[in-house]
């Protein structure tokens, strides 16, 4: 706030900031500034004041007449006296005027120092409001409104600035009237002087006493003049300085209120500024914080992109070494194969094991109890021998021959060599020690016969199919079991395995379907066919199970052993009387190109029997018959391969002519001659024991082991 304040004894303060804001008191101080001026100016003329009569002008002018009145009657009563008296009320108030008007011009200079103070103090503000102008920026409608505001204002400032330029004409004009009345005042002076001079001269002669009379008339009606002059230029002073008054009260009042409303504006202006400052700053805290978690983000994510690339470099290296280890790995495995069938080759693509069961208590069915027929040691009749490879027969000789011991010497040894040879104490577990490797061969791609061959009760299915549980599971379980580890194995090198399965026997030369239904349609015909195209052979109407699991393949078995025929006959109660076969197709093929397709044959063969010996007569004498005929024909055949005749006898038998695509070539065969080890079985066990040393002696694919072997007679 600008104020102006009074002023003492004529001198002029500056306005004072009252600091209020926006305002401008004006006040009534330039009133009584210019109203003391003017009580001064008639102060001075207070003596001629009560005596001026009738005046109802302004009171300086009654003064000014009351003093030319008493400077006439001063004059009329000594001239010379009172002309002097009546120049010098004239000189005073005319020094009086001027002093008045340099108060008025002082006045003038004072407004105009309050309007170059206004001026400031609203330029002021207008770069006050510039600045807040930067600052609201964004809100500008607002700062457009305060820019149209002080648009107006300043409008108003130009306005008022131009009625001031206006009354500073006025006053300058009054000033120039004032100026020429002065040089008309020092003309009359210099007049009056020199009327006074020669008024003094005519005092001297009292000739000029009318000459001077006139000239103090002319000097009366110039004061007159003067008199009116200066009041009329009062009243325009006065009006001026109402003008100037109101002019400035109107500025003050607009400038206050446009201030305390752009104040208002600038308060309300400032709040929402720092509101949205301080919300400016909560963002740009979120923001900072949103970007450090960002950053920590965007490190992290940087860190796992390395991470990823390192574990992508390290992929591609792996799989690059696995895949030059897979490489490796077919390698290998080719390598090994062809090792694998070098060794089975060295060792005999037939083999011969030889298995002699435990002697059995007669609970057991068998009936060579301790104390029975025969039951002469723990070991029965056989002696072993080279390291598990030789067998001797020994016949004891406790008494004559009889019919009962097949007619034998009283005393005798027979000596068997073989492959392989298990006493009654081996397990099931050293016996397929033996066999695996003949299993690996039918994984390789081979094809693969495994027999069980002896008399009846001489252990043939027990060695091939026990399913009982543990140690006790026979070759074929142990064989699946093995299977199925190795297409494990071989999927993690990229090996995809199928496996089929069929089960049948050959009952007296008839094929029957272990896995078709119990009750099967006797019109069903199960015919062999052989394939010449894949060499393969198959049966009409068997059944095939695909096998994807070890518990397939146990449903498989079982299925098939409870559909087994089994018959009575002396020498076991429950003695199996047909040719049992079970056959596992092994396909497989690796995303290399690499492809295996093998055959495992695993056959329980039917008990063989003297039939002198087992008394069997009428049907179960044909049976028996049936039976051995067609294992003499397995013994053709396999005496045929190895001497590589041109005519292999396979139609001999069903059994035979079903297994023609697994015997011969680079087929493996092994061939289990299991034995009764007890004397009552001597006879029998003999006769196994010289059919096995012919099967011995033949190696098929290769050159006999001992020349042109035959099996017959
Ligand atoms: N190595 C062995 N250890 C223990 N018991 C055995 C062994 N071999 C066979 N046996 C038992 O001897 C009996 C006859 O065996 P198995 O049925 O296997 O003879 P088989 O030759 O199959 O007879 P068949 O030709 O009449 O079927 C069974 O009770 C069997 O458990």
């Amino acid at each position: 706030m600008v104020s102006l304040t009074a002023i003492n004894g004529g001198a002029v303060e500056p306005p004072l900031d009252d600091g209020s804001p926006g305002g401008v008191s004006a006040s009534s101080v330039d009133d009584a500034l210019v109203d003391e001026a003017l009580d001064d100016a008639d102060l001075h003329l207070g003596g001629t004041k009560s005596s001026t009569a009738g005046g109802s002008g302004s009171s300086s002018a009654a003064a000014a007449a009351a003093a030319a009145a008493a400077v006439a009657g001063a004059t009329a009563a000594a001239a010379p006296p009172g002309g002097v008296l009546r120049r010098e009320v004239t000189l005073h108030v005319l020094e009086t005027v001027n002093s008045r008007v340099e108060n008025i011009g002082s006045i003038i200079l004072l407004l105009r120092k309050q309007l170059s103070r206004l001026k400031d103090a609203l330029e002021r503000e207008t770069l006050s409001r510039v600045a807040s102008d930067a600052l609201v920026e964004r809100h500008s409608d607002k700062i457009a409104s305060l820019r149209r505001q002080r648009r107006g204002l300043r409008q108003k400032v130009v306005e008022e600035a131009s009625r001031a330029d206006s009354l500073a004409d006025r006053v300058s004009s009054v000033l120039a009237e004032r100026d020429r009345l002065i040089g008309e005042v020092r003309t009359a002076q210099a007049a009056h002087a020199a009327s006074a001079a020669a008024a003094a001269e005519a005092a001297a002669t009292s000739s000029v006493s009318a000459a001077s009379a006139a000239e103090e008339a002319r000097a009366e009606e110039l004061v007159r003049e003067l008199e009116s002059t200066k009041a009329a230029r009062d009243g325009e002073v006065a009006a001026l300085l109402r003008e100037m008054a109101s002019v400035k009260g109107e500025m003050a009042t607009e400038s206050s209120r446009a201030l305390a409303a752009a104040t208002e504006q600038v308060r309300a202006v400032t709040a929402q500024r720092d509101s949205a400052v301080a919300e400016a700053e909560a963002a740009t805290a979120r923001v900072s914080e949103l970007e450090s978690g960002n950053n920590r983000q965007v490190l992290a994510v940087a860190d796992l992109e390395r991470k990823v690339r390192t574990l992508q470099d390290q992929l591609g290296s792996n799989n690059h070494e696995m895949t030059s280890l897979r490489r490796q790995s077919l390698d290998d495995e080719v390598e090994r194969r062809r090792l694998h069938n070098q060794v089975q080759e060295l060792k005999g693509n037939i083999r011969v094991y030889c298995r002699v069961r435990p002697l059995l208590l007669k609970g057991a069915g068998v009936g060579d109890a301790a104390g029975g027929a025969g039951a002469t040691s723990a070991s029965g009749v056989f002696k072993y021998h080279s390291r598990g490879r030789g067998i001797d027969a020994v016949k004891p000789g406790d008494g004559p021959a009889t019919s009962a011991t097949g007619g034998l010497p009283p005393v005798g040894k027979w000596s068997f060599a073989f492959d392989r040879v298990f006493d009654g104490s081996a397990s099931q577990g050293d016996v397929f020690a033996e066999v695996s490797e003949m299993v690996q061969s039918a994984l390789d791609g081979f094809r693969v016969c495994i027999f069980a061959y002896g008399q009846s009760g001489s252990g043939k299915t027990h060695t091939m199919l026990s399913s009982a549980n543990g140690d006790e599971l026979g070759v074929i379980p142990r064989a699946v079991s093995q299977i199925f580890d190795h297409t494990e194995r071989m999927a993690a090198d990229g090996w995809k395995f199928e496996l089929k399965a069929s089960f049948m026997e050959v009952y007296n030369e008839q094929v029957r379907d272990l896995l078709g239904a119990a009750d099967e349609d006797p019109n069903v015909k199960y015919d062999v066919k052989f394939d010449a195209a894949t060499k393969l052979c198959w049966v009409t109407n068997l059944t095939t199970a695909t096998v994807n699991s070890r518990e397939e393949v146990d449903n498989v078995i079982q299925t098939s052993l409870n559909n087994r025929s089994t018959a009575s006959t002396r020498s076991n109660e429950r003695s199996s009387r047909s040719h049992c076969v079970f056959r596992l197709h092994i396909a497989g093929a690796n995303n290399h190109g690499g492809n295996v397709s093998g055959l495992l044959n695993l056959i329980d063969l039917a008990g063989s029997e003297r039939v002198k010996v087992s008394g069997a007569a009428g049907a179960r004498m044909r049976e028996a018959q049936a039976i051995n005929k067609s294992l003499s024909a397995l013994g053709d055949v396999i005496a045929a391969l190895a001497n590589k005749d041109k005519h292999i006898p396979f139609r001999n038998s069903k059994l035979t002519y079903f297994l023609q695509d697994s015997l011969g070539g680079d087929s493996k065969t092994l061939m289990f001659v299991n034995l009764s080890p007890s004397s009552a079985h001597f006879s029998e066990s003999l006769c196994s024991l010289r059919f096995a040393q012919k099967v011995n002696a033949c190696e098929i694919g290769r050159a006999g082991k001992s020349g042109r072997v035959s099996l017959g007679g």
